[in-house]
């Protein structure tokens, strides 16, 4: 997948300002920045629903929002995605109908999520954390080759959220591409490559090691902080 020259115009103020870089198939990219930066708006561009994109993002082979690609990437939001009044199981038996996914995966997304013991739970009777989960399993449904999951381990305690990173790079190790946000630098360490956003410009695309020999630091913050420093040295 790739991005050229992405622009954005949001309430009439312009929110990226000409974003490009591509992912690698089979890894996990980080994409971090302060809130505010820009990292949904273009999460939304690449999943195809965002208005007023121009320039050239590349999904798959196809442009970004052809529907063709609509049951090869998964996209969880921040926001709860399932429905409170059904159960775990319930949920994820209808949107493996809507997907024309078989229902035996659903086990499968289950036990990878971890919510094997909450299977038969109404969600609007879990945790925020399990809620969150049980989007995400929405999301693996059908094994999506695009995973897109925006700051998914945002309420998470530290046991989950290795759990979940664990998991992102079982998936990417089976061949899919993740991308995934999060505002948490603690959490760059654990990516393949990142992308350092700030202000709708992409301020590095790099290994977490490569970003920090660049920046002459041990600490993703202070690489993050150099690089903001520089770039304005250089203006
Ligand atoms: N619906 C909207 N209408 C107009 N402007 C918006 C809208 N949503 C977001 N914006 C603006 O677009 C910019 C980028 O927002 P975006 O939500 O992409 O940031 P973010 O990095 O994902 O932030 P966070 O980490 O807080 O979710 C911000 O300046 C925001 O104010």
């Amino acid at each position: 997948m790739s991005c050229r020259d992405v622009v954005v115009v949001r309430g009439g103020r312009e929110v990226l300002h000409g974003v490009g870089f591509d992912l690698r198939a089979g890894t996990v990219t980080g994409l971090l920045g302060p809130s505010g930066c820009g990292k949904t708006t273009l999460i939304r561009a690449i999943v195809g629903l965002q208005a007023r994109v121009t320039g050239d993002v590349s999904v798959l082979g196809h442009p970004a929002g052809a529907p063709r690609l609509r049951d090869r990437i998964g996209y969880v939001t921040q926001e709860p995605s399932v429905y409170g009044d059904l159960t775990v199981t319930e949920n994820l038996r209808f949107f493996a109908a809507v997907l024309g996914v078989d229902s035996t995966d659903v086990q499968r997304v289950i036990e990878a999520v971890d919510l094997m013991t909450h299977a038969d739970a109404r969600v609007d009777q879990l945790s925020g954390g399990q809620r969150s989960r049980a989007s995400l399993a929405a999301a693996l449904l059908g094994n999506p080759e695009l995973l897109v999951l925006d700051e998914p381990t945002v309420g998470l305690d530290p046991v989950l959220r290795r759990d979940l990173w664990n998991l992102f790079h079982e998936l990417a190790d089976a061949g899919s591409t993740l991308l995934v946000s999060s505002h948490v630098m603690d959490e760059a360490s654990r990516c393949d490559r990142l992308l350092l956003m700030r202000e709708g410009e992409l301020l590095a695309d790099d290994t977490p090691d490569g970003l920090l020999a660049s920046a002459g630091t041990g600490d993703i913050e202070q690489a993050f902080l150099t690089l903001i420093d520089r770039k304005a040295g250089a203006r």
